[in-house]
């Protein structure tokens, strides 16, 4: 590898150089691996001097050639060098390990009622349009708590709008704020109704905090509402403004409902009108305060 090399080449001499180590230590000759890959002798020999920009799916055969990991290949930085044998004994675990893992990392305790780090309120997730500001903002009148828009504790903790933020610093540099603007607002006081962005659930530590530190409701629509209720705000995002919005709803609310699945509870909206779903949203909210009350550290329960 040249000092100069740029990113590019330095990426693809990593990869052969990982190529090269997994063939080793899985004692593989290189003809036996083109063998076993039914890839020529020649493009690994190229694949693992770096010189070869290998296609993802002849990648994925040779690793599969080799029974590795098709990322184990891919050059990145690892939290630790224990995360092979973390990764491999969390993919064997069972859901009670991995709850009690995710406990011992957190640094929080064990126990019916420690689920939350530090009970901090309500948080209402869901696609644009789910009436997580409308409704919300109703649901801590009604309970007598404070409302907070995450959006907007964003915004006025860098003094750009949220469209500017994503235009500046991209999509990384939007998490990244929304996740110091999440941890500002952990361990107050008093618990507060939080209206988050409906991209939340796309950063998985920033939406586990999230579901650790808040009794977190989904508030679930029909994509023809979510759609009808964005476009009376005229701004599309994080769909495109143009024919072909529709589709990407379906497609964005498609890969995020396993996500917003993982909620305590869910209020369906569909059909509802603003105060039947606000009814709703109250009715949820108050009996599973007025069960756990004492466990959330409340001390009045919402009637
Ligand atoms: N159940 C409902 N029936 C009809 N209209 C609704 C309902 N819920 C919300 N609305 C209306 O839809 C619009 C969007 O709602 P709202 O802004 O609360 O959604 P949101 O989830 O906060 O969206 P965003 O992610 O864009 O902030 C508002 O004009 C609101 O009055
Ligand atoms: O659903 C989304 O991906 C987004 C929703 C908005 O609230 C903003 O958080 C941002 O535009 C991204
Ligand atoms: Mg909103």
């Amino acid at each position: 590898m040249t000092d100069q090399a740029d990113p590019e080449t330095a990426f693809l001499e990593q990869l052969g150089q990982r190529v090269r180590t997994m063939r080793g230590l899985r004692g593989m000759s290189r003809k036996v691996l083109a063998k076993v890959s039914g890839i020529s002798e020649r493009y690994i020999a190229q694949l693992e001097s770096g010189k070869g920009n290998v296609s993802i799916v002849l990648l994925r055969r040779v690793s599969g050639a080799m029974g590795a990991h098709l990322e184990d290949l891919i050059p990145a930085d690892e939290p630790t060098t224990d995360w092979p044998v973390i990764r491999d004994l969390v993919r064997n675990a069972t859901p009670n390990q991995i709850a009690q893992a995710k406990d011992v990392l957190a640094g929080r305790g064990h126990g019916p009622f420690q689920n939350y780090m530090s009970f901090s309120g309500i948080a209402l997730i869901g696609l644009r349009g789910a009436g997580k500001s409308t409704l919300g903002k109703l649901l801590a009148d009604k309970i007598g708590w404070s409302f907070v828009e995450l959006n907007k504790e964003i915004e006025q903790h860098n003094g750009l709008s949220v469209a500017e933020i994503i235009a500046l610093y991209g999509q990384e540099g939007f998490r990244r704020m929304e996740q110091a603007a999440l941890n500002g607002l952990l361990g107050r006081k008093e618990p507060i109704v939080l209206a988050t962005g409906g991209g939340i659930v796309s950063e998985p530590v920033t939406f586990d905090r999230v579901l650790s530190s808040f009794y977190t409701i989904w508030l679930k629509a029909k994509p023809e509402e979510h759609m009808a209720r964005v476009r009376r705000q005229g701004d599309l995002r994080p769909m495109a403004d143009d024919r072909s919005a529709m589709q990407e709803l379906r497609t964005i609310l498609l890969s995020r409902e396993p996500l917003y699945s993982r909620a305590s509870a869910i209020v369906d909206t569909a059909g509802l009108s603003k105060d039947k779903a606000a009814a709703q949203l109250v009715g949820a909210v108050s009996r599973v305060l007025n069960t756990n009350a004492q466990a959330f550290g409340l001390r009045s329960a919402a009637s």
